[in-house]
């Protein structure tokens, strides 16, 4: 896997550094094709990244040219405080005032697998008839080596198709509803935010054992173009190289 590491010495440090590649991507993306595509991770890390760039790039881009999607969602309500949506919606959409138009929620309400199927059909459209190729594909890693909802031992691992699955997830008693790693892997721009201890085994199982994607899933996020690992030296403490 040929990755780019950004080790930060502290996790305000890592914050800013990916605050600055969000930010120059997307000026890239609006200079080169007039807008801006971005899927967000969920869970708890990206809440401060989201914080940071309300606090201190409010004016740094046109946001009114940025499209959010997201690459996983919990199977709550949209107003339910587990909702990746309802954090994004909290910490970002309304502090940016980001119109509807340009949020691009997964549809929870339809249930799970009509939800999936509705937010494939959703991206293909967004993208027209090109492949969908988002700018910036954020993305979180779990303790687990779960990234968006591919979750260890799970048959969406073996999903090749590019769409948005949805499953049962036995090990957190829910469904979710996640982009493949196929789909993932099309984006131009591929960035994980990773910062505590917790996840220093994770980190060095993905980025130095041999594959093995059943135990280690975000060993899936593998295209050749810019996949980048923004991390603190926590989380980085048990790479052996770096
Ligand atoms: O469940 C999820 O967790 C991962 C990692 O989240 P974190 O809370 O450890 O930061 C995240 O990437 C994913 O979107 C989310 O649904």
């Amino acid at each position: 896997m040929s990755v780019k590491l950004n080790i930060s010495a502290s996790e305000a440090d890592v914050l800013r550094s990916l605050a600055e590649h969000f930010v120059a991507t997307g000026k890239d993306a609006i200079d080169h094709h007039g807008r801006y595509s971005v899927s967000l991770s969920g869970g708890s890390s990206p809440k401060k990244l989201y914080e940071l760039l309300v606090s201190d790039y409010a004016t740094a881009l046109d946001w009114t040219k940025v499209d959010f999607f997201f690459g996983d969602e919990r199977n709550v309500p949209r107003d339910d405080k587990n909702s990746n949506y309802l954090m994004a919606k909290t910490a970002l959409f309304e502090p940016l005032q980001i119109a509807d138009a340009q949020v691009f929620p997964i549809k929870t309400e339809f249930g799970p697998e009509a939800a999936a199927e509705a937010y494939t059909d959703a991206i293909n459209t967004y993208f027209k008839s090109e492949s969908p190729q988002f700018d910036l594909m954020l993305l979180g890693l779990g303790d687990n080596s779960h990234t968006a909802s591919l979750f260890p031992y799970t048959p969406v691992l073996h999903d090749t198709s590019v769409s948005v699955r949805a499953l049962y997830i036995d090990e957190v008693k829910m469904y979710r509803i996640t982009m493949t790693a196929a789909l993932i892997n099309l984006s131009r721009h591929i960035a994980f935010l990773v910062y505590g201890a917790g996840k220093a085994e994770a980190i060095k199982h993905i980025l130095e054992d041999d594959l093995d994607i059943e135990l280690y899933p975000a060993q899936l996020i593998t295209q050749d173009g810019d996949v980048q690992w923004f991390m603190d030296e926590p989380a980085a403490a048990a790479l052996s190289k770096k």
